[in-house]
């Protein structure tokens, strides 16, 4: 039997996926001051043992007030530097995945609620809130404060912040780096015609709406040594009339890729409460596969990936280069197990747990140098 095309290894520059599984970035809210703390050593050492081919860290915030939340993960100082390390380091010690950082600011989308609180704006003036700050002085929603909007120097602060965040994450030995550039977040607000209403060379025509996630992109690719891949999280549509869609997703992938970027990972929405999404299975696989075939890119689907077979598919039939999973993974963190048990692969797995291969599967678990201490 042919090897499954999910369990065959993925080269993204010069880092090499043991296979095409991807953890997708998750927001735990769950950071103190921006410091990692003992729930992402449990949550992301559950997901450094499934097997998946790269471990994505949840949106990282280049400054305290690029956090969509309080409780955001952050990565500006010293402090929030050793927190991470201290994380990293143990999950290191028993699971050798390769680990991306995915780099952010929330923009205009900063200061909310954690999702089980509802998710809304927390006022500026209130002792856990803050004023946002985005490319145009226009709210997300109606009846939200309106950020501060941007003028050079901010942006340059801005940029620079990604960078630093960068250089952080090399030294903490981080194998590839995502540039947050969908869901509404900043640079997709300044991509988004909705979002971005500026009147200098950073707003209006489609050059200029890149112009500045580019930057960024590029300061970012600087800090990153040569071979260790870095690319971009876009969403390839808003879902509203007017808003940035694929042709212009297809205009900025082939920009990032005359940049160096490794990849693009293909999401959607997330810039307006207008939007009106279609979900169903796989709904975002369609754009992933229009952006590839455009770019050539290595390209990463997203969005409602939840069975070995589809994931299968969408590689065999070249929609996309690697699938990443995020709730299926919450719900099933051991996915990547029962996707080669079913696909007839095999799996990384700790030797403390090998004991669990089912009897049938004499083969589905892989040597490994799992659990060395
Ligand atoms: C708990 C949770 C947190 C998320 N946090 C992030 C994040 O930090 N960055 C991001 O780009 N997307 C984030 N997302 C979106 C996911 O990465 C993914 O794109 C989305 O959930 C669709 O994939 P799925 O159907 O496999 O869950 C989050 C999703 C969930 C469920």
């Amino acid at each position: 039997m042919s090897s499954p095309l999910l369990f065959q290894p993925l080269r993204l520059d010069g880092l090499e996926l043991e296979n095409r599984i991807i953890v997708a970035p998750m927001c735990q809210y769950s950071a103190r001051d921006g410091a990692a703390t003992d729930w992402h050593m449990m949550h992301l050492g559950q997901l450094a043992i499934s097997g998946a081919g790269l471990l994505t860290l949840e949106a990282t915030a280049v400054s305290p007030e690029a956090r969509i939340t309080a409780g955001d993960l952050g990565l500006w100082d010293d402090g929030t530097e050793r927190a991470l390390a201290t994380v990293l380091d143990a999950v290191r010690d028993y699971a050798p995945v390769p680990v991306c950082i995915q780099i952010a600011h929330a923009g205009r989308k900063a200061s909310s609620e954690p999702p089980w609180r509802g998710g809304g704006q927390v006022a500026p003036d209130s002792p856990r809130g803050w004023l946002t700050e985005a490319p145009s002085a226009l709210a997300h929603a109606e009846g939200e404060v309106a950020p501060r909007a941007l003028d050079r120097e901010d942006m340059k602060r801005i940029r620079d912040g990604f960078a630093a965040t960068a250089r952080r994450a090399v030294r903490l030995g981080i194998e590839a780096a995502e540039i947050h550039a969908a869901h509404g977040y900043l640079l997709h607000q300044f991509l988004s015609p909705l979002a971005n209403q500026r009147t200098d060379a950073y707003g209006g025509s489609l050059e200029n709406r890149m112009r500045f996630p580019l930057e960024v992109f590029d300061a970012v690719r600087e800090v990153f040594p040569g071979g260790s891949p870095v690319w971009a999280r876009v969403s390839a549509t808003d879902w509203v009339e007017d808003g940035w869609e694929v042709e212009q997703t297809i205009a900025f992938a082939e920009a990032l890729k005359a940049r160096g970027a490794a990849a693009i990972h293909v999401s959607t929405g997330g810039v307006s409460p207008r939007q009106k999404i279609a979900i169903a299975p796989g709904y975002q696989v369609p754009f992933a596969e229009r952006v590839r075939a455009a770019t050539d890119l290595v390209t990463i689907a997203v969005g409602l990936i939840t069975e070995a077979r589809q994931a299968e598919s969408i590689l065999v039939e070249g929609k996309a280069d690697a699938v990443s999973l995020a709730r299926a993974m919450l719900y099933d963190p051991r996915w990547p197990w029962h996707a080669a048990a079913e696909l007839g692969a095999r799996v990384r797995a700790p030797k403390q747990y090998w004991r669990s291969q089912p009897h049938h599967l004499k083969d589905l678990f892989k040597e490994s140098s799992f659990g060395q201490r």
